[in-house]
């Protein structure tokens, strides 16, 4: 809780910026509330260039200070003392709990450290297999697909990301693929749905009142769903481990490359089991916290790599020819010394999420002053990334709005600031998974495209976004295929 002195220090601080109209009870999210959540992303991006690229918002009673460029997001994102989530992650607390993702203090420094490991190189080489078979499967199911005529592709690439997490993370086959109709998918689609809904409402954020409102409820159904799933993983895997000695399963053995594979909810398990570093919750809320981290965001970054491929012939005919020129037409697994040959499909990818940036925006909270254009944002307050904003500075990117791979050539990448590229953001608080998400969509689009060419039905600039907690397509993702003639 601040004292009054804290609270008018902020208060004196925020004042020093501009923003939009402030009304009580609802600050300026009355702004959000008269627009349609497709144009929120839109009105993120005009109100920048209105206000400045550092603003305030009011979320209620709380200012919010926003940040659209490289070097001011840099002062945040290196710290490593304002590493603290904003106030928007308590609201993914009924859900994720205090998984990596929304935890703070002693418990994620805790937990960071025993779950790096499970992202070494050498795991993610074990996992190369499982990227290649569920690649496999989704351009098999493409097969009856691939008849040039538009679909949405967005539930088939949802249910193999969720394939792919399931079995390299936590080691059990959950056969989603197979499953088109999946509950869980709906829950989580709901869940982070209202996690938005929420925020820009205000009166919905003291807990009671949510839980009471027919929103609240909704979400405390679905969330109920969803972790009922996790706890079916755990539980599989427990049992695993029962039967086979967790002796069979140790880090330094894979590390050695002695063993298979290692799913990361085995290093859970053995903590909470031998050495009582976490508790059964604990693992419940890192298993619901990869499960969603780890397949929404590969669905989003293949999906849009796709869609603008889809968009632009010539630059996937470079693809294309990039990938005949490794695979030589055959249909082979990819393997890991395959995605490092990958060097113009990489670029495309970091050129789609630089547009489509999966993870739009993110929230801290400061526990230390910092200054921005020499304006004192204070301690407490909270302060909002905006990454596409931020990835679409003509400071740092000339002619922001063309799609251009070659823009992440080394040489030319070595002239930006490196926080002007930040869709996984950056520092001590970074996405632990990067690596894993940029070789398993390197797997699927290698996979896909050497069989298929592929079509967009919307143009790149009419791609519309419905924003939850990342950014996905409004109405789903109309792509169309055709088999490739070599
Ligand atoms: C293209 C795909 C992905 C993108 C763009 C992405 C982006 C991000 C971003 C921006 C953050 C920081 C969020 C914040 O500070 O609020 C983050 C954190 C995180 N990501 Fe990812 N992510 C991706 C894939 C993945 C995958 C595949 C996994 C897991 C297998 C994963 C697990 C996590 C976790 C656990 C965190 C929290 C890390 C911490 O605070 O210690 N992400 N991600």
């Amino acid at each position: 809780k601040r004292n009054s002195k804290e609270r008018r220090r902020i208060l004196n601080a925020v004042d020093n910026f501009n923003g939009a109209l402030w009304v009580p009870i609802l600050g300026t999210t009355w702004t959000q509330l008269v627009i349609p959540r497709s144009e929120l992303f839109h009105q993120m991006y005009e109100r920048a260039k209105k206000f400045g690229c550092v603003y305030r918002s009011w979320v209620g009673s709380e200012p919010i200070v926003h940040i659209n460029k490289a070097e001011h997001a840099e002062i945040v994102l290196r710290s490593s003392v304002n590493i603290t989530k904003g106030r928007n992650y308590d609201f993914m607390r009924p859900w994720l709990g205090n998984g990596l993702v929304t935890g703070g203090g002693a418990q994620w420094q805790i937990h960071r450290k025993l779950i790096t490991p499970a992202f070494h190189f050498k795991i993610l080489d074990t996992f190369q297999e499982v990227f290649s078979e569920k690649a496999q499967m989704l351009a098999d199911e493409l097969t009856n697909l691939a008849d040039g005529q538009f679909f949405d592709f967005y539930p088939l690439m949802t249910h193999c990301a969720l394939d792919i997490i399931s079995e390299t993370a936590m080691g059990v086959k959950i056969n989603a693929m197979k499953d088109a109709d999946s509950e869980y998918v709906k829950a989580i689609y709901i869940v982070a749905d209202i996690v938005l809904h929420r925020w820009f409402r205000p009166w919905l954020h003291p807990n009671l009142l949510f839980k009471l409102s027919p929103s609240g409820r909704e979400q405390q159904r679905n969330i109920r769903i969803v972790h009922e799933f996790a706890e079916k993983v755990i539980a599989e895997r427990r049992e695993r481990i029962e039967k086979f000695g967790i002796e069979e399963m140790s880090l330094d053995d894979v590390l050695l490359g002695k063993k298979k594979r290692l799913a990361f909810l085995d290093l859970l398990l053995q903590a909470n089991m031998e050495k009582n570093l976490l508790t059964t919750q604990e693992i419940r809320e890192e298993v619901d916290t990869f499960m969603f981290a780890g397949h929404d965001t590969t669905t989003a970054s293949t999906s849009w790599t796709l869609f603008q491929l889809g968009n632009y012939p010539d630059i996937q005919e470079k693809v294309h020819q990039e990938l005949d020129s490794i695979f030589h037409g055959e249909e082979r697994p990819v393997e890991p010394n395959d995605i490092v040959k990958m060097q113009y499909l990489d670029r495309v990818i970091k050129e789609t999420l630089r547009f489509h940036c999966v993870v739009p925006f993110l929230l801290r909270r400061l526990t230390e002053d910092i200054y921005l254009d020499g304006k004192l944002v204070p301690a407490g307050i909270q302060v909002s990334i905006h990454m596409y904003n931020v990835h679409m500075d003509p400071e740092q990117y000339t002619e922001p709005f063309q799609f251009d791979p070659d823009r992440f050539l080394p040489e030319v990448s070595a002239k930006r600031n490196p926080y002007a590229y930040i869709p996984f953001s950056a520092g001590p608080r970074n996405c632990i998974g990067q690596k894993f998400a940029l070789r398993n969509t390197k797997t699927l689009l290698a996979t896909v495209l050497r069989k298929y060419k592929v079509k967009s039905l919307l143009k790149h600039h009419e791609a519309k976004y419905k924003v939850d907690v990342i950014l996905k397509p409004q109405n789903g993702m109309k792509l169309a295929f055709e088999p490739r003639t070599l």
